[in-house]
């Protein structure tokens, strides 16, 4: 399996520059590429990374998607003067011309195919490249919005030419619509388009009635663009993961691409003066994380945009730690989507029912009102004022941004844990793991005979736990410590295994712990304080235990062909899951498991974006083959394979709504549809 992450930069690309005074396009200077680079040097990110150079993309690669026509004007302006720079730049919406900047267009595209050929040949599994110009408004016969040629159109383009690619995810993540990839694959279903983009009901540029979320695709294409509009600025992490978990991730996972390219622009995060959005850099590193999990890992992450110089090189950093591995960090911020939001994922969801599988038993009946009622609250707050109070609301602000970052980053970028994932070898099986993994020496037997007999005799009744126990203490331990990212023990009685390392978890501090119980859980433990929260999944209703908050049930028996547990995953337990903010995450898979391997790897890739990556596996012993897999996904040592995908049935789907609407108040990223009566 490829490994490693390849970074393209040539500062080459720093040359083109504004030569006159222009207020719209003065924000897009060299400095957005040199100073990124410079904070991925400081965090010792360039080093660990792969070098790929760029190159000059020939005329027939730029010819793939533009007129030559456009290519000809491009290539005139290498020998104009400064008049005639700014006559040809005039006939663009928002672009300028430099002598250099058809040559420093040709390395970003050269660049992206690089990046396109690194990813493909296996030479790594993912990378970056830091280009400028930037791609997604130009078009097959226009420069727009600081773009000349559309980087991310033509690598799309020439994976389908040279590799022979039917389905490719481009994820545009720019806070601008990228009405240029939208009007070169809008009648292509062979490439799956997804934006968010400040729109504020048609107000902000560019201002086009076919940004909006109707727009989904022409002809054969119908589907397979997906625009979600942003009506209002101020929205943060929790609006960005919601639009992941409720939009994007299912459409993508259905899709099931061959290749993901990001249309990476960072204007979509906190104090950018373009997006107004309240968004931190580490929401990148989970965006990163979840895109990783498609096409096999194979992703290629190009900048667009990214006017705030210290906002861009942090969410830079987010972004290439994560393609990297690094233990993803940990959100801020209330984990609740503001209504705005929640309407636009609604409304996108809506225009969609038709095209997916997913949403087939969407209900749509609010539609006939809705759409009105967004015209009502439009109408109802002529100036909207944002829903959250946006810190930082002007350029001046813009040293609280500093201030902000300076502080908050600190915190967070933790040195890596030299080793990633720990386990005991108490027994052979252990040894039988597919990767390299780190072997902790187990607490010995009397030690763990007086800790049982203090804090655990309630739940220990017989020896023949004390091997299991031992090791996962140890485990716990190096976690605890941060020593490891996260561990794998194996255990003969998993829920006495897991109700003593939930214990004593809660003894050595962690307030919040969520543990996902797979099978047959014969001791629930006590989840009254709220320090614990348990969603157990089984394949039939528990007797007795009533439903709480903190204590969820999801009955699911995994389809025998393939994997239909993507909705419960992305539609479910992720949104519950980062609404609670766990600091440390326990995944169990017990006797009579009702998931397939695929369904519990999934669980586990997806559930590492929580607690800084923090995972403790508990597994029945005698599962040898579950083990092997989830070693896999913990170590991250290949993309795991999430098996066929299965649409879920309509008694499924019905089920997860069921849950969603019991417990959307609680858990409030579970939202994604308004409920009447706003
Ligand atoms: C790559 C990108 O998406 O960041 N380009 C943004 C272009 C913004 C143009 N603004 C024009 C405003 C005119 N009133
Ligand atoms: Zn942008």
């Amino acid at each position: 399996m490829a490994s490693g992450t390849a970074l393209i930069y040539d500062e080459e690309m720093t040359t083109h520059k504004l030569l006159w005074s222009d207020p719209v396009c003065d924000i897009e200077v060299p400095e957005r590429l040199s100073s990124s680079y410079d904070q991925l040097k400081r965090y010792h990110l360039v080093e660990r990374c792969v070098h790929v150079p760029a190159r000059e993309a020939s005329q027939e690669e730029i010819l793939l998607v533009h007129s030559s026509e456009h290519l000809e004007v491009a290539k005139s302006t290498q020998t104009m003067n400064e008049e005639e720079l700014k006559k040809v730049s005039g006939n663009y919406d928002a672009f300028f011309f430099h002598p250099n900047t058809y040559c420093c267009a040709r390395l970003a595209v050269g660049a992206t195919l690089e990046l396109v050929d690194a990813v493909m040949s296996g030479k790594v599994r993912n990378g970056m490249a830091l280009v400028r110009p930037p791609g997604h408004h130009s078009q097959r016969n226009a420069a727009n919005g600081f773009c000349l040629f559309n980087n991310v159109a033509i690598a799309a383009e020439y994976a389908k030419l040279k590799y022979g690619l039917q389905r490719i995810l481009i994820v545009d993540w720019d806070v601008h619509h990228g009405q240029g990839t939208q009007y070169i694959f809008e009648e292509d279903p062979s490439v799956l388009y997804f934006s968010w983009h400040r729109y504020e009901h048609q107000e902000f540029w560019p201002s086009l009635k076919e940004s909006d979320y109707d727009a989904v695709g022409l002809g054969k294409g119908k589907g397979f663009n997906i625009n979600l509009p942003w009506n209002k600025v101020g929205m943060g992490n929790s609006d960005y993961l919601a639009a992941f978990f409720h939009v994007l991730l299912p459409m993508a996972f259905e899709f099931d691409p061959e290749l993901v390219i990001v249309s990476s622009g960072y204007d979509s995060g906190i104090g950018d003066p373009e997006g107004q959005m309240n968004a931190t850099p580490e929401v990148f590193a989970h965006l990163t994380h979840f895109v990783m999990q498609l096409a096999n890992g194979k992703l290629c992450v190009i900048l667009e945009g990214g006017y705030h110089l210290k906002s861009l090189s942090e969410s830079v950093c987010m972004t290439v730690r994560t393609l990297l591995g690094d233990p993803v960090p940990q959100i801020t911020g209330e984990m609740a989507p503001c209504l705005s939001a929640v309407e636009s994922i609604q409304n996108v969801r809506a225009a969609h029912k038709s095209y997916w599988k997913w949403l087939m038993y969407e209900d749509t009946s609010f539609l006939q009102n809705l759409s009105t009622k967004s015209l009502l609250l439009k109408k109802a707050n002529p100036n909207p004022s944002t829903e959250h109070e946006s810190k930082i609301t002007n350029n001046d602000e813009t040293v609280k941004v500093e201030r902000f970052l300076e502080l908050h980053m600190k915190n967070i970028l933790f040195p890596v844990p030299p080793i990633k994932t720990a386990t005991t070898d108490s027994r052979g099986s252990v040894h039988l793991l597919p990767v390299p993994v780190h072997f902790v020496k187990e607490i010995d037997k009397t030690e763990i005979k007086a800790l049982v007999s203090g804090f655990y005799a309630d739940i220990v009744k017989e020896d023949k736990n004390l091997l299991s126990l031992g090791s996962i203490l140890a485990i716990l331990d190096k976690i605890l410590k941060k020593e490891v990212c996260n561990g794998i023990a194996e255990s003969p009685t998993c829920s006495v295994s897991v109700a003593v390392a939930l214990r004593h978890s809660v003894r050595f501090g962690f307030q919040r712990v969520l543990c996902i119980f797979v099978g047959d859980m014969e001791i629930i433990p006590n989840t009254e304080d709220g320090k614990i929260l348990m969603i157990h999944i089984c394949e039939k209703e528990q007797s007795g235990k009533t439903r709480s908050k903190h204590y969820i049930s999801l009955n699911w028996k995994e389809d025998a062909e393939g994997n239909d547990f993507f909705p419960a995953v992305l539609g479910f337990i992720l949104p519950v899951a980062y609404s609670y903010q766990p600091n440390l995450t326990v995944i169990a898979v017990g006797p009579n498991r009702s998931l397939g391997i695929s369904g519990i790897s999934l669980l586990f890739s997806l559930l590492q974006g929580l607690a800084e990556s923090r995972i403790l596996a508990v597994i029945k012993d005698t599962e040898i083959n579950v083990m092997q897999s989830v070693a896999k996904a913990l170590v991250g040592a290949s993309a795991p394979q999430f098996g066929v995908y299965v649409p879920p049935t309509q008694e499924k789907v019905n089920k997860i709504k069921i849950l969603r609407d019991q417990f959307q108040q609680e858990w409030k990223m579970l939202q994604c549809s308004v409920k009447d009566g706003i």
